[in-house]
């Protein structure tokens, strides 16, 4: 720990960290590039297989440094003070999206076995603004020494920070004039919506306010959602219009049944529920599935107007087991025609619901991941269960971070080249 060691960095790992070698062991290096020679303190060192080392100074630069888009979060400050949330500020936009298409690559190749490359898509507006103004939502913290910010990077240390560049201009406003009383331990989240006025929210302790009934509104084309205050929401401003049509277009209509028993898992307000409905209007039955009582009283509002749209409250495993406890034949021939769109926390679905959708055998998964690991075991588990990656798209909608949104579709493999699919 602290020691200063000289780097060749060769590869980028998941996590917004770099790849190198000392001593016979790993470092995963931040604030690096693939191709640069460093010195980087340790920061870590409890594992024998790796140690965890910050960049301290560039050696050799790579092509695609950039000077940081975060003062904040750049080696101008010492490894412990350098702001979390922007970890590949320091690298151009291009560059940052090859490097994310090559970890979801190789995550596929490694842990599922499947070989398909991908190209990390902008989000409309971005490449124009290098990528900020983006985050809708920001949370910040505050500590006994009356500071108030954001983590400092895989910390949880308070750091001021002067301004917000991959914030909304709406959230950045709002954090000029932060509630002046606030104690340590709280946290602050700023949120713009786009169809209420901007606001803070307080809460103690780090994991979020507790939710009360007063909602909000986000405006998605020509949709409006209502969202309790804190409630689960896209963060970068296009998200829900990119994530909208990418979901749209990875169902395969060939395979799409109206009457099925499709499903939105991990439904949050309804927003990929709605993108279905609206891809497939008319007689389309869809439900959510939601395990927040909040956010499934907001889908129940806003898909209102589709007579087929249901909302659930429940978690997604026991949904489905209860669905394979209790099915009529009817129910399973209706969920084996079935589209189901899911789109799980960052942990995955899971061994659980996969080997559930394995036995329920729908007609096609659209599987929307913000983890390429996650994505990838979950991958590895369907396709070895019959079904066949069939499509898959990747949207940097995090810019400057290490974070991304994949869209893919699985299809049930004796269906590969089907014209149309029925519960009849
Ligand atoms: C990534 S968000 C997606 C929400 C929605 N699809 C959207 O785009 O707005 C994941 C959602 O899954 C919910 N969730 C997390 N674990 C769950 C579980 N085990 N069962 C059901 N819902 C869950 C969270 O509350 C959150 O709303």
């Amino acid at each position: 720990m602290g020691d200063e060691i000289e780097l060749d960095i060769t590869n980028v790992a998941h996590g917004g960290v770099c790849v190198s070698r000392y001593g016979g062991r790993v470092v995963f290096v931040a604030d690096t590039i693939p191709g640069e020679r460093v010195l980087a303190r340790v920061t870590e060192a409890r594992k024998k297989s790796f140690v965890r080392a910050s960049t301290v100074r560039v050696i050799t630069a790579s092509e695609h440094r950039r000077e940081h888009v975060w003062a904040a979060a750049s080696l101008d400050r010492d490894p412990a003070e350098r702001a979390g949330g922007a970890e590949f500020g320091h690298i151009d936009l291009a560059e940052q999206r090859r490097l994310l298409a090559s970890v979801i690559t190789d995550s596929l190749r490694r842990m599922a076995g499947i070989e398909r490359e991908v190209v990390v898509e902008a989000a409309p507006g971005d490449d124009e603004c290098n990528g900020l103004g983006w985050r809708t939502r920001i949370s910040l913290h505050t500590d006994a020494a009356g500071r108030v910010g954001p983590y400092a990077a895989r910390t949880h240390t308070v750091v001021e920070v002067p301004d917000y560049p991959l914030a909304h201009h709406e959230v950045a406003m709002l954090t000029l004039g932060l509630p002046g009383t606030v104690r340590a331990g709280q946290t602050l989240d700023v949120i713009a919506p786009s169809a209420s006025p901007p606001f803070v929210a307080v809460s103690e302790g780090s994991r979020g306010p507790q939710r009360g009934a007063a909602r909000i509104r986000e405006r998605v084309g020509s949709r409006e959602f209502e969202l309790s205050k804190t409630g689960f929401w896209q963060v970068h401003l296009a998200a829900p219009d990119v994530l909208t049509a990418a979901v749209q277009d990875a169902i395969d209509p060939a395979l799409f049944d109206p009457a099925a028993d499709n499903l939105d898992l991990y439904g949050g307000v309804g927003l990929l529920a709605a993108a279905v409905l609206d891809r497939f209007p008319g007689k389309t039955r869809i439900t959510t599935v939601e395990s927040d009582v909040l956010a499934t009283e907001c889908a129940a509002d806003n898909l209102a107007d589709s007579p087929g749209a249901y909302a659930q409250t429940g978690r997604v495993d026991r949904y489905l087991a209860n669905y394979q406890r209790g099915a009529t034949p009817a129910e399973l021939a209706r969920m084996r025609a079935a589209t189901i769109i899911l789109d799980p926390p960052r942990s995955g679905a899971g061994g659980e619901v996969c080997a559930a959708l394995i036995s329920l055998a729908p007609a096609q998964l659209v599987y929307v991941a913000c983890d390429p690991v996650a994505f990838a075991r979950d991958a590895a588990t369907l396709t070895a269960g019959g079904y066949t990656l069939t499509g898959m798209r990747a949207f940097d909608l995090f810019p400057h971070t290490h974070h991304v949104e994949i869209v893919a579709t699985l299809v049930r493999s004796d269906l590969l080249g089907s014209r149309s699919v029925s519960a009849e």
